[in-house]
């Protein structure tokens, strides 16, 4: 049996491209990256699967077209970089995937386009009706309207709330190294490759090192996505972008790169949502009791359990809820202002009406409403 059965068996990815990859050491676009990638994106369809392209590569470009010499560091100026160097990328992409006779389309999303649930279903019966046209996606941030407060920053994580969007099969991040290595093979000569580890194994944050100078996120934020996808029981390999074929032998389950298995059931719709909500208000500190009922019994988060409150947050608010520690067990909307929050803590539900005049929800984070993390 192969052991990346799993991985062959998938027919919905969303494969991402990162700056490191597509970007010529810093010389603008690297076109016969571009050309060898959607080459075997064409060849991928031919067998059967879709394929939703994220691509990096927008600031790198507007770099060198607009004749800077480096990557800027002030917000505006990236946002000019990306919004010259998207359309030269976007451009690139429509020239080679023409020459397949494959239509490609530009999608760019932000922050906000996953915040508010209608915009985020949106986007997902937008991207399900490229593909079901057979339209090749390419998907960014987009750069140019973002503040530094709301930017995903790195691509890795959009490609997950883009897997989680289109409940993919698999993710596939092609990067400048082999996979993730249990240390960053650019100062460790002696690093290993991993092959293949639980996504949630929690010695691979040991593991992931930064980014490089191109890159924005390096193995962190490869990580993180990797575990963001799993919640739509999305397999994810990181993989050399590099290496001869690289799509068509991670996709056919041979043996490259890392492949983080996610094992678990998929999350709901509504906890994906959630869970890709990347700003909280505010934290909650939880008793040891509140801690261990979150994790071992998936219940809501009741007043009592509460021993502390930080931050200004309002009902409705995303919150994070935190061990004595400080270490974060899970996130979830709150029914309770921070001001109500500090009122009703450590009381049972039923004081609640006593304590703050009228009756509200028994629960200060309803289950529904609560991810762990
Ligand atoms: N444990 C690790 N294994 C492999 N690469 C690592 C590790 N830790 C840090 N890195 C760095 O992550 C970089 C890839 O991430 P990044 O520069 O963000 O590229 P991309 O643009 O493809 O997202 C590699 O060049 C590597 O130096
Ligand atoms: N949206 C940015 C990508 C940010 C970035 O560099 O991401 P990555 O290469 O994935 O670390 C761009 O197109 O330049």
């Amino acid at each position: 049996m192969n052991p990346r059965e799993d991985i062959a068996a998938g027919r919905r990815w969303v494969v991402k491209v990162g700056s490191a990859l597509l970007t010529n050491d810093g010389r603008g676009l690297d076109e016969q990256m571009i050309a060898t990638l959607v080459e075997q994106i064409a060849a991928l369809r031919e067998r059967g699967c879709e394929v939703v392209l994220v691509s990096s590569g927008a600031v790198a470009a507007g770099v060198v077209r607009l004749g800077l010499a480096a990557r800027p560091h002030l917000l505006h100026d990236l946002q000019a970089a990306a919004a010259v160097g998207q359309s030269v990328l976007v451009q690139s992409y429509e020239n080679a995937f023409k020459r397949h006779g494959i239509i490609a389309a530009q999608v760019l999303l932000g922050h906000d386009d996953v915040i508010a649930r209608d915009r985020y279903l949106n986007a997902r019966g937008t991207l399900n009706t490229l593909l079901d046209f057979s339209v090749v996606p390419v998907v960014n941030e987009n750069d140019t309207v973002v503040t530094d407060e709301i930017r995903f920053g790195d691509n890795d994580t959009l490609a997950a709330l883009v897997a989680n969007l289109i409940d993919a099969d698999a993710l596939l991040l092609l990067t400048d190294q082999s996979g993730l290595y249990d240390a960053d093979p650019r100062s460790n000569p002696h690093a290993q490759l991993v092959e293949v580890a639980d996504v949630h194994a929690p010695e691979l944050d040991e593991m992931a090192g930064e980014g490089g100078s191109l890159g924005r996120g390096g193995m962190v934020t490869k990580l993180r996505a990797a575990r963001l996808a799993a919640r739509s029981g999305t397999q994810t390999v990181i993989a050399g972008g590099r290496l001869p074929d690289v799509m068509a032998r991670v996709t056919g389950g041979e043996n490259l790169g890392t492949w983080l298995r996610s094992g678990r059931r998929p999350d709901t719709a509504r906890k994906q949502w959630l869970a890709s909500m990347l700003q909280v208000q505010g934290s909650v500190e939880l008793d040891a009791g509140a801690v261990r009922v979150l994790r071992e019994s998936g219940r809501s988060l009741l007043p009592v359990g509460v021993r502390g409150v930080s931050g200004a947050f309002h009902r409705g608010d995303l919150v994070s809820c935190r061990d004595s520690e400080g270490r974060e067990i899970a996130r979830g909307l709150v029914n309770y202002s921070a001001a109500e929050t500090r009122e009703v803590m450590g009381s049972p539900s039923s004081a609640i009406e006593n304590i703050l005049g009228y009756a509200g929800d028994p629960e200060l984070i309803h289950r529904d409403n609560l991810v762990l993390v």
